[in-house]
C-alpha cells in the first residue's frame, strides 16, 4: 500500500468538527455553529508543562436542541398510542436519541417513575449509558442459568408456585406483604425499554415473556407491559460466541406476538461524507466491493493531526486495549499516581462491569485521559479528551485564587457565560468537599468543545458513579472521573461517536464488530484502519436475511420506503 501521508486541513478539520457538534452530519458544513457556553480565546495560563491538548471525541450534542426527523417522531408517536414498539436501524440513525426523547415523554407527560417505567439494556455499560441497569439485575435472573421453574420458583416464592400453577394471582396464593423485590418489580412496572436488543438471546427473551404473563397473572403479551425496544441486529449480537451460536431475539417463538411494529430509520446522522457512508453500508453487509477496498487502502496510512491532536484506537479485545494502554502509561517518565476508588461497602470487582470508572487508576503527567462526566454542555462532555498536565490538592488550588486551575475559577474564568446546570453544581460540591483533604488530584488540560485550539484546565477530584442494581438499589463508588483513553474496546464504544479514531481490525472475533468499529467515526479524513483483512468482516447472514425482508415489507411495517420518504 502507498505509504504517503493523509494530510489533514486544520481548518477543514475544525469546520468538521464544529458543524458535527451541533448539526445532523448530513446537514450544512458551516463552520458557525453557536454553543451555549461561550468560550473566551485567550490561551489559558497553567501550571505544568506546556502541551497543548487536543481531542478525538464530538462533544456531546446538546440533543434538546436536535427536533426530531418526520420518521423519528413517528416512532415516539406510535408509543405515545400505547403500541409495543420495536425500532432499528443502522449506526447512527439516532436510535438512542429517540430513545432519550420517549424516556422523557413518559417522565415528564406521564409522571412515571422508576417502578412503573423500566430503563434497561443487556448489558451493564450499556443500560448505564441509557440511564437504566441491566436487564437481568430488574428481572430478578441473576446471571440467568436456572431453569424457568427454578426463576419463577425464586422470584414468587416456592409456597406460592403450585398455586399459582393453578392459576391463582400472586395476591391470593400467599401473603402480599410478604412478596420479594423482584416479584413486586413485575407487577408494577407498566413500560418496558431496552436498549441494544440485538445483544439479547431468543431464548432469554421467551423466558422473560413467560415470566411477565406467570408473575402477572395477565395472558396478554408480556403480561400487559408496554414493551419498548431498540437496536441492530447488524451490530454486536447476543454473548455467547461463535460456538454455542445464540439466536437473536427477532426469532424468538414469542416475538411475533409481542412486537407488534417493527419501525426501520434509515437516515444516517453521524456521517455526512455518501462516499463513507456507502462503504459502511457494504461492510454491514459483508460486501467488499472495490468502493470498499479503495476507502480502506486510502484510510490504511497515518493521519497527520495537527500537534497535540490524537486518534483514540478500537481495538477488539479488552487485553490488547489496556495492554495498550498499560505500555503508553509506562512510556511516559516519572511514577505514577494511584487513585482508589472508595464509598459503597456492597461494592466490589464483581459489579465493574456496571461502572464506566475504574475501582483502580494510574496516572502520570503527559498521560492521555477520557473524561466520565458531563460537566458543561457543549464543552465538557462524558467522552471528552485530555491531558494530565500535573496534580495538586483542592487546598492549593483554592488558597493560590488561580483563575485557571480548580473549580469553579477555571470554569468562571475561562468562559464569557458563568456555566450552570446540575453536572456543574455537583463538580462544584464535589471540589469543596476536597479542600479538607491532602490528596493531590489529577489537573487535566481538556479542549474545549468543539475547538481545537482552546483548553480549560480542570482539577479532577473524585466524583460518585452511580449503576442500578434492582436488588440492592443504586450503588456508587467515588473515583476521579477518568479513564486512560489511549485505546478503549470496540464493545465498549458501541453507541458512541468518535471524531479521531484508528480502528485496529486485528483479533476481529464477532459477527458485527468491523462494522461497529468503523462506523464511529462521525470523519472519514480522520479515520486511520490497520490490520485490515477481509477475514474481519463478519456478519450473520440470519440478520442480514431479517433486514431484506424488513425491508421488502416496508410499507406494511414503516420500514424504509416509507420511513425515507417521511426523512
Ligand atoms: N434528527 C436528528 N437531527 C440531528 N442530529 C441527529 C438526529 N438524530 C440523531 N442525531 C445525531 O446523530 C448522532 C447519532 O445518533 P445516535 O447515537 O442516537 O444513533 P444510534 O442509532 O443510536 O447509533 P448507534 O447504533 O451507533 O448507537 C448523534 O450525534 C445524534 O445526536
Amino acid at each position: 500500500m502507498e505509504n504517503k501521508r493523509i494530510k489533514l486541513e486544520t481548518s477543514v478539520d475544525r469546520c468538521m468538527t464544529e458543524s458535527a457538534a451541533a448539526q445532523p452530519a448530513h446537514a450544512s458544513a458551516s463552520c458557525a455553529t453557536p454553543s451555549p457556553v461561550h468560550v473566551k480565546t485567550e490561551p489559558s495560563a497553567t501550571a505544568g508543562p506546556s502541551t497543548q491538548t487536543s481531542s478525538t471525541e464530538r462533544p456531546a450534542a446538546d440533543s434538546d436542541a436536535i427536533q426530531l426527523a418526520p420518521a423519528q417522531e413517528q416512532v415516539l408517536s406510535r408509543v405515545k398510542a400505547g403500541h409495543n414498539v420495536f425500532f432499528t436501524g443502522s449506526a447512527g440513525t439516532g436510535k438512542s436519541l429517540v430513545l432519550r426523547r420517549i424516556v422523557q415523554y413518559f417522565r415528564t407527560e406521564k409522571n412515571m417513575s422508576g417502578d412503573d417505567l423500566v430503563v434497561t439494556a443487556p448489558t451493564g455499560l450499556a443500560g448505564t449509558n441509557v440511564g437504566g441497569g441491566t436487564l437481568h439485575s430488574w428481572a430478578g435472573v441473576g446471571i440467568n442459568v436456572e431453569s424457568l421453574k427454578q426463576t419463577l420458583n425464586n422470584i414468587v416464592g416456592a409456597e406460592r408456585y403450585p398455586a399459582m400453577r393453578d392459576g391463582v394471582s400472586i395476591f391470593e396464593a400467599g401473603n402480599p406483604d410478604a412478596l420479594g423485590s423482584s416479584a413486586k418489580r413485575w407487577i408494577q412496572c407498566k413500560v418496558l425499554i431496552i436498549d441494544e436488543v440485538s445483544m439479547m438471546a431468543a431464548s432469554f427473551f421467551d423466558k422473560l415473556e413467560h415470566m411477565a404473563r406467570f408473575i402477572r397473572g395477565n395472558e396478554q403479551p408480556f403480561g400487559g407491559i408496554q414493551l419498548i425496544l431498540s437496536g441492530d441486529f447488524l451490530q454486536l449480537p447476543p454473548i455467547g460466541g461463535a460456538k454455542s451460536k445464540p439466536r437473536f431475539a427477532f426469532q424468538a417463538t414469542s416475538w411475533p406476538k409481542c412486537v407488534e411494529e417493527p419501525l426501520l430509520l434509515s437516515n444516517v446522522y453521524r456521517q455526512n461524507d455518501q462516499a463513507f457512508l456507502a462503504v459502511l453500508n457494504d461492510i454491514r453487509r459483508n460486501v467488499i466491493s472495490p468502493r470498499s477496498l479503495a476507502f480502506i487502502k486510502a484510510h490504511s496510512k497515518p493521519v497527520e493531526y495537527p500537534s497535540g491532536v490524537w486518534p483514540v484506537d478500537l481495538c477488539a479485545r479488552k487485553k490488547t486495549v489496556q495492554a495498550r494502554n498499560d505500555k503508553a502509561l509506562r512510556g511516559l517518565a516519572g511514577s505514577a499516581r494511584p487513585f482508589t476508588s472508595y464509598g459503597d461497602s456492597r461494592d466490589g470487582p464483581h459489579l465493574d462491569s456496571l461502572f464506566t470508572v475504574q475501582r483502580e487508576l494510574s496516572l502520570k503527567v503527559g498521560a492521555r485521559v477520557m473524561l466520565l462526566k458531563n460537566l458543561v454542555p457543549n464543552v465538557l462532555v462524558n467522552g471528552s479528551l485530555g491531558e494530565v498536565i500535573g496534580f495538586s490538592t483542592a487546598a492549593q488550588v483554592h488558597s493560590s485564587g488561580s483563575a485557571t486551575i480548580g473549580v469553579p475559577f477555571a470554569l468562571a474564568g475561562k468562559f464569557e457565560s458563568a456555566p450552570t446546570g446540575y453536572a456543574y453544581q455537583r463538580y462544584e460540591k464535589e471540589f469543596y468537599e476536597c479542600l479538607q483533604d491532602y490528596t493531590e488530584w489529577p489537573i487535566v488540560r481538556f479542549r474545549c468543545g468543539s475547538s481545537t485550539t482552546e483548553t480549560v484546565d480542570i482539577l479532577c477530584v473524585a466524583h460518585k458513579f452511580y449503576a442500578a442494581h434492582f436488588d440492592k438499589g443504586a450503588i456508587w463508588r467515588k473515583q476521579v472521573p477518568l479513564a486512560l483513553a489511549y485505546a478503549i474496546t470496540i464493545h465498549k464504544a458501541q453507541g458512541q461517536t468518535l471524531e479521531r479514531v484508528r480502528v485496529d481490525l486485528a483479533g476481529i472475533f464477532e459477527a458485527g464488530q468491523c462494522y461497529v468499529a468503523l462506523s464511529r467515526a462521525a470523519n472519514p479524513a480522520c479515520l486511520e484502519i490497520v490490520n485490515w483483512s477481509e477475514s474481519a468482516v463478519k456478519i450473520n447472514n440470519v440478520a442480514v436475511e431479517w433486514y431484506r425482508s424488513l425491508e421488502a415489507e416496508a410499507p406494511k411495517c414503516l420500514g424504509k420506503r416509507a420511513m425515507s420518504e417521511m426523512n
